[in-house]
């Protein structure tokens, strides 16, 4: 996993203050990976327009115009004129050298936004957002420096955002760039040194971009002498909606529970391999709830709630009070937004809207878990924030190929089977939501037409 930082300020002074570096030097750094990214991978292209504000983001922009004069046909665009001191700095040094300055907009081959940076600090203007609605028009490849101008520290966008399809940001990954508002326009993200390694720019963070890597599939090469139950066995509750258990079940069963038993009171029509039961299973390691629910007969729920069994909890019951009394145990529960506002709610920890919710994230997840350090939490999203305590972890590798019905009662259905088989519980949230993500990228068909069980072939194979 790589490091998240709220900002990295901080982490800039400690370059100065410690480490001796000027500013100067961590600008030349920041242009040059530009610069060096740029050379490496558009070694065919022949026009540049940087497109520069007045502060440091700017001054990037002017110092990577000088780097890369002569090696392409640059131009520079001033949104607004050089104003902070390094930017005046940078505009020195290239009008010594000629660098073209224009006022027209046109469709370079690259496009590069260095119009507002970590310092955009209100709302846009009229004429900075039909700028960055003229660019975001062009047909251009489009490359933001250090983050697409438009959005803010916290990863919100207020009016408007430059589209970019890589993003280089300066030093260390910040959480802004990994909100579900900025993945529509962050594209790629790259980090760019700025003149120290990253293990040595970065500081301790309580928050981590989640990678491949961070995957532990279940293993069963080293359990020779086994036997179905040492895989666990699972008790998924159906409700109303039954197709819901059914789903979380078979994708429960593909990741390697040795057991599966759907849990419903009415005859269902399950394949062969998954069993069923009336009653809880005496035996169970592991129960997922929730999915489909549904009416519900309240004293069976508080019963099967009140169980020492490791638990994950999904959708209708996180509108219903009985979740409280869970909420001290160490269970594992997988809301989507407009769920976890109504957890939310119910826990009085707020009354806000899934616009508000949305806005804030990293904000809420955090306030959720601080209060219920016991509970791991998996809120889903374009980007997932996986919480547990004060630890933050983010999986963004998910897609719209998942924006679909029985997504998440597959994802349920991972961790529920992990759990089932002995993981612990923030083990088994990051490694099912991976795989879960994966699965989706993987999935080669077209990006509409995925359903439940093409998921969790793609699960198989990973
Ligand atoms: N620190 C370092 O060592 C390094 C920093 N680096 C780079 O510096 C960047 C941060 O630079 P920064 O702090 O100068 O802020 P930046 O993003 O350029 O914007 C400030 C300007 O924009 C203006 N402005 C703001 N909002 C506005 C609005 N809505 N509409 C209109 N104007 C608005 C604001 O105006 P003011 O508040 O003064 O009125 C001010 O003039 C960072 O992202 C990275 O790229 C790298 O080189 C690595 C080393
Ligand atoms: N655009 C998207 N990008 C990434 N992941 C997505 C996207 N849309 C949906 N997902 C994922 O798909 C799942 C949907 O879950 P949910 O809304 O609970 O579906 P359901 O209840 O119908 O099974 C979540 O894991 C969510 O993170
Ligand atoms: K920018």
């Amino acid at each position: 996993m790589k490091k998240l930082f709220d900002e990295v300020n901080s982490l800039d002074k400690r370059c100065y203050e410690e480490f001796a570096l000027s500013e100067d030097i961590l600008m030349e750094h920041a242009a040059s990976s530009m610069a060096s990214y740029i050379q490496e991978n558009y070694k065919d292209k022949k026009s540049i327009l940087i497109v520069c504000g007045s502060g440091n983001n700017g001054a990037d922009g002017i110092a990577l115009a000088r780097l890369l004069f002569k090696a392409y046909d640059i131009s520079l665009y001033f949104y607004s004129k050089a104003k902070s001191q390094m930017s005046q700095l940078q505009l020195n040094r290239v009008n010594k050298l000629g660098v073209n300055i224009t006022d027209s907009l046109y469709e370079a081959d690259i496009i590069v936004d260095c119009i507002f940076g970590s310092g955009l600090n209100k709302p846009l203007k009229t004429d900075a957002i039909e700028l960055i609605e003229k660019l975001n028009d062009l047909n251009s490849i489009k490359i933001a420096c250090d983050i697409p101008s438009g959005i803010n520290k916290k990863g919100q966008v207020l009016s408007i955002a430059f589209e970019s399809d890589i993003t280089i940001t300066m030093g260390a990954l910040k959480t802004s760039l990994f909100t579900d508002v900025a993945k529509e326009y962050v594209g790629d993200i790259k980090v760019a040194n700025l003149g120290l390694q990253r293990e040595v720019y970065e500081t301790q963070t309580n928050k981590y971009l989640l990678e491949k890597e961070d995957m532990i599939l279940p293993l069963r090469t080293k359990k020779h002498n086994s036997h179905k139950g040492t895989f666990g066995h699972l008790n998924v509750i159906a409700g109303c909606k039954k197709g819901a258990g059914v789903i979380a079940a078979k994708a429960a069963f593909g990741f390697g529970a040795g057991l599966v038993s759907v849990v419903c009171h009415e005859e269902l029509d399950l394949p062969y391999h998954i069993m069923q039961t009336h009653f809880l299973s005496e035996n169970c390691t592991a129960i997922a709830i929730g999915m489909g629910l549904g009416k519900y007969d309240k004293k069976e729920i508080e019963d099967i709630l009140s169980k020492d069994v490791p638990m994950i909890i999904d959708a209708d019951l996180f509108y219903e009070e009985l979740i409280l009394d869970v909420l001290h145990k160490d269970i594992i529960l997988t809301p989507h937004p407009k769920e976890f506002c109504a957890l939310l709610k119910l826990c009085n920890i707020a009354d806000i809207s899934i616009i508000e919710l949305q806005d804030n994230r990293f904000y809420y997840a955090s306030l959720f878990t601080n209060k219920y350090p016991n509970v791991t939490l998996v809120l889903k999203g374009a980007n997932v924030i996986i919480s547990k305590a004060n630890q933050v972890f983010v999986n963004s590798f998910g897609s719209s190929v998942l924006s679909k019905g029985g997504s998440g009662d597959v994802l349920s259905g991972l961790i529920a089977s992990l759990l089932a088989q002995g993981y612990k519980s923030i083990d088994a949230a990051i490694s099912a939501s991976l795989a879960h993500t994966l699965a989706a990228k993987a999935y080669k068909k077209n990006d509409y037409s995925l359903i439940p069980s093409d998921l969790v072939e793609e699960v198989k194979k990973l």
